[in-house]
């Protein structure tokens, strides 16, 4: 059985739709899923604000590599367009973790690299899994309490837009 912990984020178009149908393609794997989020965009600061979310997948018919193309798919259905690094974006599906797997392929970084300094994973992948853990670095619940409150300030959960 395989685990992976995946962060959605969407900042153009119907940002909503843009989760939903992320959310919607992994309903036959989803073990649990946070709150909407919405988020100042960091990285690239002149881009709309975003709405991020974390979901839980349990599956044995996926690997990370299979977890990685299934997002990516997602991704192009939602008709997203590659212009800038760390551009706006209709749909991004990044994988956090997949169980304890490392791995320094640039294809596919595990667990992904900029998951401890990112409020806007840590905070919905908390509330999802208050037990969890990023591999090598320890409870998420420890990484969060270690970021600074300005980091965690543009982060404001948002119970008016269900994910279903
Ligand atoms: N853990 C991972 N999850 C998703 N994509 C990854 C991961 N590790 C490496 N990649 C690679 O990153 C590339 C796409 O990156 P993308 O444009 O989505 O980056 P980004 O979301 O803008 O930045 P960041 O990865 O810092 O959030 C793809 O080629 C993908 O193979
Ligand atoms: N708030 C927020 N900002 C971002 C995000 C994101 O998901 N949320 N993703 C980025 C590129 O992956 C760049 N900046």
């Amino acid at each position: 059985m395989s685990r992976a912990v995946l962060s959605l984020g969407s900042n153009l178009g119907d940002r909503l739709a843009h989760l939903r149908l992320a959310v919607a393609g992994f309903a036959d794997e989803l073990v649990a899923v946070s709150s909407v989020y919405e988020t100042a965009a960091w990285g690239v600061t002149d881009q709309p604000d975003f709405l991020n979310a974390i979901i839980v997948v349990e599956s044995d018919r996926c690997d990370e590599w299979a977890w990685l193309r299934r997002g990516q798919e997602l991704e192009r259905r939602a008709e997203r367009v590659r212009e800038r690094h760390w551009g706006p974006r209709t749909l991004d599906v990044d994988v956090v973790t997949v169980d304890d797997v490392r791995s320094d392929h640039p294809d596919l970084l595990l667990p992904h690299p900029g998951t401890p300094t990112r409020a806007t994973v840590l905070i919905p992948w908390l509330q999802a899994d208050p037990d969890a853990d990023l591999p090598g670095r320890g409870p998420v619940r420890d990484l969060l309490r270690a970021l600074p409150e300005s980091e965690k300030a543009g982060v404001t959960r948002r119970d008016d837009l269900p994910l279903s």
